[in-house]
């Protein structure tokens, strides 16, 4: 089977690799439709994420969907024929977290496209059936594979307890952040502001419903939440950008007895934050890591027509020319770009 293989950053190569048999308890997914994800692009630029460290070729890609070609022995859930988003990260299912239910939490997760696991850039996955959620007819391939940063945008949602009415502010207009506004919509958001510090994802973001959006570069985003809010300040604010200053504003923007939810990851890994603040005003702040029990929303979502995902997409290419495309999504006014696979 046809794979692009990271050998070192900025290199990739197309290999040739045998073609995965499922397991028992397994499905054999001709892959369609690769998201290429942030964390993807940090690979392919710097070789590492933190403490997760590319060592020897690997294969990116995690937002993934395809057709299921091939089931394992144990599986009945699934035949040949049916199309499926994977959930990316299989825990160990054995593990204190993951028997409290916090699966994503598993230190012992496979997660696709981390070190030392391969990722979806390749024809065939052979992947867990039941990590594997079948996609109704109404729901593209695309729109599978973008299950995965929409469960990042309900996570979140959820972590901050979003509800009917509220007014979320979401920093960082990335693909993250539009997923997040599309979650907290759906969640019955009815003020959704986004900050970002490039015009043109702000100006994407209008288009797809913000209802204000502000560049810190040019205005003082305290001044524009109290005036949107009555100088009440936004119900819940997710930090979208991983951005330090972004990070340290989103106590200042929230209400008193609000909720942040912190899902950018800062390239520091402490950043000050003033807990006197933190207390006075009853804030709770929550880290929102990945996602557990989310793709079958996301899928039913999808299926009611209650979110739109496939609209973030600015770029497609095939699999042979994923160098380009790796190129054009380290551009700063890129959102998404798919990696389309026809077997
Ligand atoms: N916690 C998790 O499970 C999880 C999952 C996926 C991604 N992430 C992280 O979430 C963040 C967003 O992901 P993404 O793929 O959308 O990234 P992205 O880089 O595409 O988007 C980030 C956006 O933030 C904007 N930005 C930069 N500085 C800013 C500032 N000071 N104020 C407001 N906006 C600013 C950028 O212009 C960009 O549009 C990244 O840090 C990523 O690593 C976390
Ligand atoms: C959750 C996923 O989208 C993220 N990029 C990660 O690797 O954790």
């Amino acid at each position: 089977m046809r794979t692009a293989v990271l050998l070192e950053p900025t290199e990739f190569e197309l290999q040739d690799r045998p073609r995965p048999s499922p397991g028992p308890d397994e499905v054999l997914v001709a892959v369609r439709d690769v998201g290429i994800c942030g964390s993807d692009v940090h690979y392919y630029e710097h070789g590492r994420i933190g403490d997760y460290v590319v060592e020897d070729p690997l294969i990116l890609g995690h937002e993934s969907a395809g057709e299921v070609v091939e089931v394992g022995e144990n599986v009945t859930d699934h035949e040949p024929g049916d199309r499926v988003a994977l959930e990316p990260g299989v825990p160990c299912r054995r593990c204190a977290h993951c028997k409290r239910g916090d699966y994503h939490l598993c230190e012992g997760v496979r997660f696709m496209a981390t070190p030392p696991h391969d990722g979806a850039f390749a024809e065939y996955v052979s992947w867990p059936a039941d990590f594997a959620y079948t996609l109704p007819e109404s729901v593209s391939t695309t729109e599978g594979a973008l299950c995965e940063p929409l469960s990042v945008g309900i996570h979140a949602c959820r972590r901050g307890d979003v509800g009917t009415g509220d007014t979320v502010l979401i920093t960082g207009a990335g693909p993250i952040g539009l997923m997040v506004m599309e979650a907290a919509r759906a969640a019955g958001a009815t003020d959704v502001i986004l900050t970002d510090v490039v015009e043109e994802k702000l100006d994407f973001a209008d288009e797809r419903g913000a209802d204000l959006t502000v560049n810190v570069t040019e205005r003082d985003l305290n001044a524009s939440v109290a005036e949107y809010t009555d100088g009440v300040g936004a119900d819940v604010v997710v930090e979208a950008s991983g951005a330090e200053p972004s990070i340290q504003s989103t106590l200042d923007v929230v209400r008193r007895g609000g909720t942040v939810v912190l899902v950018g990851l800062a390239s520091e890994a402490e950043v000050p934050l003033d807990v006197l603040e933190l207390i006075d005003n009853e804030i709770d702040v929550h880290g929102s890591f990945r996602y557990k029990n989310t793709y079958d929303a996301a899928v039913d979502l999808l299926a009611d027509g209650e979110v739109d995902v496939e609209g973030i997409v600015d770029f497609e290419s095939e699999l042979e020319d994923i160098d380009d495309a790796f190129r054009r999504a380290m551009e700063p006014t890129a959102v998404k770009g798919m990696i389309s696979l026809d077997s």
